[in-house]
């Protein structure tokens, strides 16, 4: 156990110290790219300031065969583009690879004064946390990196489920979580095959019409209502993130032309506490972005609330609906999102700026 007095203390003589709060900053979209997929690499520049996070990708979805040309790629990105208000993140291979080494020795040194977040894959315990911690720190002393760089883990193994609080206490470094779902779903040997989403298998039946008798008459069509099959998984990410002041994202949403489902999976995210998703394809940029800001009748109601609360304590009737102390701290959550986002993004500024509060 790393006691209170170590925790803050950098892993490596000349490493940078560790920061004691993990920034707030936007990242309703974390966008995947291959950097070694010349098509999309050329867009990679013009996407800086249309999303909040840009991803290069160097584990599943990139071929054995093409992991060297994908980690060159990236290096040179990271090298050549201005990000300007954009973060830069990248995905690296799981810790059991053969090419995990070579992307966290070849990357720090290139690319690490760059960097903003590591998203390591498939951690199963604070161990892995520990493993890159101690590694990065090495790298970043060697190089003279000044800022710290951070780890994200993405949820995607039953022991990464069950060791989740640690993993979120692992490091200062951490900045977050993302669900896996189409890994956890093989790890725990779910019975869907689609990346992340719903399944209409997944669902709760309304109640059956009954006969004098009390036996269900089965001529009568009964609505069904579909479940979110990671529900359970979102909600300890959420708590976890929460207790450890991290954040919590849903991860990919693979049906690409349902972009209404994709819509609606990010939105039962952003509303149990996510700050974001990933995004597979430009087309979810979009969607995220949307879905992951509050709405000018979110923010204008925050507001109102607020301010019919003077200094926030007591209880007040607003349109027929008690307010009181908890009710303004949630307007409060609200209200610093929207300002958080304003502050990168002109559009949203602009809509939010133009809210009168009657
Ligand atoms: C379970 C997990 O681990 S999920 C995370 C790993 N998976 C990924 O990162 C997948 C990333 N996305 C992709 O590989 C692709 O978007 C695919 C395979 C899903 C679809 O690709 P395509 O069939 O080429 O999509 P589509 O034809 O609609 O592409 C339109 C254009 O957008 C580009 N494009 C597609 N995806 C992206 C992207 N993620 N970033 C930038 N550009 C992209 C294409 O290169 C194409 O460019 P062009 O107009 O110059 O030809
Ligand atoms: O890496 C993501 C996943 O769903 O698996
Ligand atoms: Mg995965």
């Amino acid at each position: 156990m790393r006691t209170a007095k170590d925790f803050f203390a950098p892993l490596a003589v000349g490493a940078p110290a560790p920061v004691r709060e993990i920034p707030a900053r936007p990242s309703r979209a974390i966008h995947f790219f291959d950097p070694g997929n010349p098509k999309m690499a050329a867009k990679v520049p013009d996407m800086v300031g249309t999303v909040d996070v840009l991803l290069g990708n160097l584990e599943d979805a990139v071929k054995a065969e093409n992991k060297e040309i994908a980690r060159e790629g990236l290096v040179k990105i990271g090298q050549e583009v201005d990000f300007g208000p954009t973060q830069f993140w990248t995905r690296i291979n799981s810790l059991d690879s053969p090419w995990v080494l070579d992307d966290l020795t070849t990357l720090v040194p290139a690319i690490g004064d760059k960097l903003d977040v590591i998203m390591v894959p498939k951690v199963q315990g604070a161990e892995d946390i520990h493993y890159v911690d101690r590694l990065l720190a090495q790298l970043e002393a060697k190089a003279g990196i000044t800022k710290p760089i951070l780890i994200h883990a993405i949820l995607e193994t039953a022991r990464g489920v069950a060791n989740i609080e640690e993993i979120c206490a692992a490091s200062p470094r951490m900045q977050g979580l993302s669900l896996g779902p189409a890994d956890l779903a093989a790890d725990r040997r779910m019975k869907t095959t689609r990346v992340g989403g719903g399944h209409p298998g997944y669902l709760v039946r309304q109640d059956p019409e009954r006969g004098a008798d009390g036996v269900p008459l089965y001529d009568g069509e009964r609505t069904t209502y579909q479940q979110d099959l990671w529900h359970y998984t979102i909600a300890r990410m959420v708590d976890a993130c929460a207790m450890h002041g991290i954040y919590p994202y849903y991860g990919p949403f693979g049906d690409i032309k349902d972009t209404v489902a994709c819509e609606d999976q990010f939105r039962n995210a952003f509303l149990l506490g996510c700050v974001g998703a990933w995004s597979l394809h430009p087309v979810q940029i979009k969607i995220a972005n949307k879905v992951f800001s509050p709405s000018v009748e979110d923010v204008k109601h925050a507001r109102r609330v607020i301010a019919a609360m003077g200094d926030g304590t007591g209880a007040v009737m607003l349109d027929g609906k008690m307010e009181d102390d908890a009710s303004v701290k949630q307007c409060k959550v609200m209200v610093a999102l929207a300002e958080e986002l304003a502050a990168i993004d002109p559009d949203l500024k602009a809509k939010y700026d133009a809210i009168v509060v009657d």
